[in-house]
This record gives structure tokens, C-alpha cells and sequence, in this order.
């Protein structure tokens, strides 16, 4: 397993092994052993699956707040996403900041996204399949949204017409300025 810091605190890119043979390939995609002995100790307790039909669709950008607060390990089971990751603890040294990392079957990447990042991810191919571990159960009381075209975030999502596939909620989400953001940053993670 391949660990890599990026430019914000706590958000990695993980890159399991691939052992291929005549058959195709076999990989450890989580391992909590393997996680501990690099020094990530988090618990996950729900695995989740979206399925996205079209190319283009966006999903984001969301957080569950405090006490069910989510750290997230993303990976693309089938297709290709852009995964993003924005920093909103308070008093983070890259607060506003944003990740994002291509995610596909075929590079097998996996971003993990801690406690106090917004995520959300665009899909690169039609039918792509995104599956993620969260270390909290889904609270609907502690879900919300910002907008994922906001322009003091500036994410360039990399989409050909400008143009995403959007839930209603994802549509009608806050801008960043109205969001009081419920994330205080405790130190590099
Ligand atoms: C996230 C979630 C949704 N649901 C339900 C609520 C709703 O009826 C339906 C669809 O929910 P959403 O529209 O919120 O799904 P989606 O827009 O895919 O939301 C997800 O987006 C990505 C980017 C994340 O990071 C996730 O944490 C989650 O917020 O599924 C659950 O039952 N459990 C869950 O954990």
C-alpha cells in the first residue's frame, strides 16, 4: 500500500498493491492492520455504494456535522471519478483550500478525506461505480451541503460543458460564504 500526503492535513492518497497474474488481479482494498502501521487508526463502520448513470454527474459537496461527524476512504469500483476533498476546520492552515484526485478501476486509488472536509466527486465515465468506508453512520439530521460550483472555492471540476447532473439537494446547496462551518482544527492529523 502506497501512502501519500497531499497539501491538506489528514487527506491521503492510498494506493493498494495489485498483484496480477493470467486471471487479472488481486488486491487488499482496506486493511486495518495496514492503515494502524502507517498510523491511521480510524474506525469505519458503514460501506457505501453510488452508482452514477452518466458522465458528468457531480455528488457533493456534502459533510455530516458533529457528533457524527465522517471520515471517508473512497475508491472507484468501476469507471472513473475526480474526488474532492475542502478543508473547513476553523483555524486550519489550508482552510478553504481543495484536493482533487483522479480516481478510476484502473489506477485502483483510493482518497481518504477526514473529519472536517467537504466531499464531493465528479464522474468521468458513464455507469461508474464509487464506493466508500465512513466512520459514522448516516445521520440525516447532521447532513449539509455547499455549493460544489462555488466561486470563492474555485474547484475546477474538469467538466467538458460546465454543465453537472445534480440531486435537487446539490442544486440548492449553500455558497461558501453562509457556511458556519461546525469543523475546528484539533492539529495535523
Ligand atoms: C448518504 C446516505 C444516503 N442515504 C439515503 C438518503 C437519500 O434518500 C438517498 C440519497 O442520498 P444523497 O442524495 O444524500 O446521496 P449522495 O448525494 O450520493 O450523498 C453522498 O455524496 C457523497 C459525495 C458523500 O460524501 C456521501 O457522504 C454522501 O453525502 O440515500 C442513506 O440511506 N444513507 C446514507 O448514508
Amino acid at each position: 500500500m502506497q501512502i501519500e500526503d497531499t497539501t491538506i492535513p489528514g487527506v491521503k492518497v492510498l494506493t493498494p498493491r495489485r498483484f496480477d497474474d493470467s486471471r487479472g488481479f488481486f488486491s487488499e482494498t482496506w486493511s486495518a492492520r495496514t492503515l494502524s502501521d502507517a498510523g491511521i487508526d480510524i474506525v469505519f463502520v458503514q460501506d457505501n455504494l453510488s452508482v452514477s448513470e452518466t458522465a458528468g454527474t457531480v455528488r457533493g459537496l456534502h459533510y455530516q456535522s458533529p457528533p457524527h461527524a465522517q471520515a471517508k476512504l473512497v475508491r472507484c469500483a468501476r469507471g472513473a471519478i475526480f474526488d474532492v476533498a475542502v478543508d473547513v476546520r476553523r483555524c486550519a492552515p489550508t482552510y478553504g483550500q481543495w484536493v482533487g484526485v483522479d480516481l478510476s478501476f484502473e489506477n485502483g486509488r483510493q482518497l481518504l478525506v477526514p473529519e472536517g472536509c467537504l466531499h464531493g466527486f465528479a464522474t468521468r465515465l458513464p455507469g461508474t461505480e464509487v464506493v466508500y468506508k465512513c466512520s459514522d453512520f448516516y445521520a440525516p439530521d447532521c447532513d449539509g451541503a455547499v455549493a460544489w460550483n462555488d466561486p470563492d472555492l474555485g474547484i475546477d471540476w474538469g467538466l467538458a460543458s460546465g454543465d453537472a447532473i445534480l440531486s435537487e439537494k446539490d442544486r440548492t446547496a449553500p455558497a461558501f460564504a453562509a457556511f458556519d462551518s461546525p469543523f475546528v482544527w484539533e492539529g495535523a492529523v
